[in-house]
């Protein structure tokens, strides 16, 4: 949830929408802003300051073509390719609303809009998009497709899913937090006959358990009390592409049921609908969780998990990759140097051997993080040890310490691994936000 709201740039050329949203947005403790034309919005959004755009695709109010707001769409997505997009549609046209999903809208809402959806989508992706910034956003553009993999853990990687990305196979893709499992899943539809498909993410840890059916399956005006007006759900969006299915080990007993049925017969159904749609959806899973584990705690369906795991990818940690943290940071380097115009052109020795002797508990997501601070911090051509930042290495296993070595060690990894993120880092220790919240002021003391 978002405390301290956000800015949201409404985008809209009618004026009385862009009021009616920004009195909605305001109540809600959100900052607004307006832009009555495409030009407008590019450069309050060039002004920076910008969380997420609302954007109304039908500019001009007589076309219903969305030309307009597609355009800005697509530009805005090369220029701010993190900046949270919600576009707002005529009601019914559905499918605007799928070309604006694909061409990287975050969601939709139909208008007339509803004012509880349009709090709670605003809010959704303002999350996500923060929680990604606090550990991602500083990640290089290899972000786009380029794998940077010479060890012979992640060759073998690559071989492997060079070898299965043709066959129309389910993927389960497992590995610690920031080894590239969305970067190896995009790849797999990049090398598969779905390559101009459609390819849709959803991350089941991030969408509260009330909304995940309709996300998956879509739902029909009137399904439940807050459903004024139909919607199309991931799996029909995906239709005839990938569906990536992040954080699967989050899904609850009753989504992973629903899960299973769709996979089983290829056919959904949107809640508040009788009609059975099928559906031609190649899926792709991750976890950093161990689902075999789960399956032992009553958490995760084991007939599930062999629908999921056809083939399993199980990507190394960072740290046992060899010399590919050398080539991710000097590629990271280069890209934040460009970045930030900052004339850093590589690593002191103190710096490699710091980067070598890191255990990398966030992978290749805390590597970028770390290296491009340290692009910011250096004052000279040369990044040393003391730019990174990386504060104390974990001596000796954790069998051999103290209980308070060990708890320092895990806390301090468990904030690594969310990117900084507290709340993140305590759910991963199991721990409430307060209890986690107290342990670390011990540890700072
Ligand atoms: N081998 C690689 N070469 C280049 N960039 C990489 C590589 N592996 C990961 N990255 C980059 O590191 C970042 C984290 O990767 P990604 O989001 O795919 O990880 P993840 O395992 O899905 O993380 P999470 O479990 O937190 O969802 C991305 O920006 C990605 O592009």
């Amino acid at each position: 949830m978002v405390e301290s709201g956000g800015t949201i740039l409404i985008a809209d050329d009618q004026a009385d929408i862009r009021e009616a949203l920004a009195l909605v947005l305001r109540a809600e403790g959100f900052t607004t802003k307006g832009a009555a034309s495409p030009a407008e919005a590019a450069l309050l959004l060039d002004a920076g300051g910008i969380d997420a755009l609302l954007l109304d695709l039908n500019f001009a109010t007589d076309t219903t073509s969305g030309d307009d707001g597609m355009r800005l769409l697509a530009s805005v997505k090369t220029i701010h390719p993190d900046l949270p997009v919600v576009v707002l549609t005529g009601w019914g046209s559905v499918d605007l609303a799928v070309r604006a999903l694909r061409a990287g809208a975050a969601d939709f809402l139909e208008k007339p809009w509803e004012n509880a959806r349009l709090i709670t989508v605003l809010r959704s992706q303002l999350a996500l998009a923060r929680a990604r910034s606090t550990a991602a956003s500083l990640t290089h553009p290899t972000a786009q497709g380029d794998i940077i993999a010479t060890s012979a853990a992640m060759r073998a990687v690559l071989t492997m899913v060079e070898k299965i990305a043709p066959a129309d196979v389910s993927v389960l893709i497992t590995g610690e937090s920031g080894t590239g499992k969305g970067l190896i899943a995009r790849h797999i539809a990049a090398l598969s006959h779905r390559r101009d498909k459609p390819f849709v993410t959803l991350d089941l840890g991030a969408v509260p358990e009330s909304l995940i059916e309709s996300e998956l399956f879509g739902h029909t005006r009137g399904a439940f009390t807050d459903a004024k007006t139909d919607r199309i759900g991931r799996f029909e969006i995906a239709n005839g592409g990938v569906l990536f299915l992040d954080e699967i080990g989050n899904a609850s007993l009753a989504t992973q049921a629903r899960l299973l049925s769709v996979l089983e017969d290829g056919i959904i159904t949107r809640l508040g609908e009788a009609t059975p749609r099928r559906v031609d959806v190649r899926v792709i899973a991750a976890t950093n969780a161990d689902l075999h584990q789960l399956i032992e705690a009553g958490r995760f369906r084991r007939d599930l998990l062999f629908r999921l795991n056809t083939v399993e990818i199980a990507l190394p940690p960072l740290r046992a990759r060899g010399d590919d943290v050398f080539l991710l940071a000097a590629d990271c380097l280069a890209a934040s140097a460009t970045r930030h115009g900052r004339t850093v052109t590589g690593f002191a020795p103190d710096a490699l051997a710091a980067l070598s002797n890191h255990p990398w508990p966030g992978n290749v997501r805390e590597l970028s993080h770390v290296v491009e601070r340290a692009v910011l911090l250096a004052d000279h051509d040369l990044i040393g040890a003391a730019h990174l930042r990386l504060g104390p290495v974990a001596a000796a296993p954790i069998e051999h310490m103290t209980l308070d070595q060990a708890e320092r060690y895990l806390i301090q990894r468990a904030m690594a691994e969310a990117g900084g993120d507290a709340e993140r880092a305590a759910r991963r220790l199991g721990l409430s936000r307060s209890a986690f919240y107290r342990r670390l002021s011990q540890l700072r003391t």
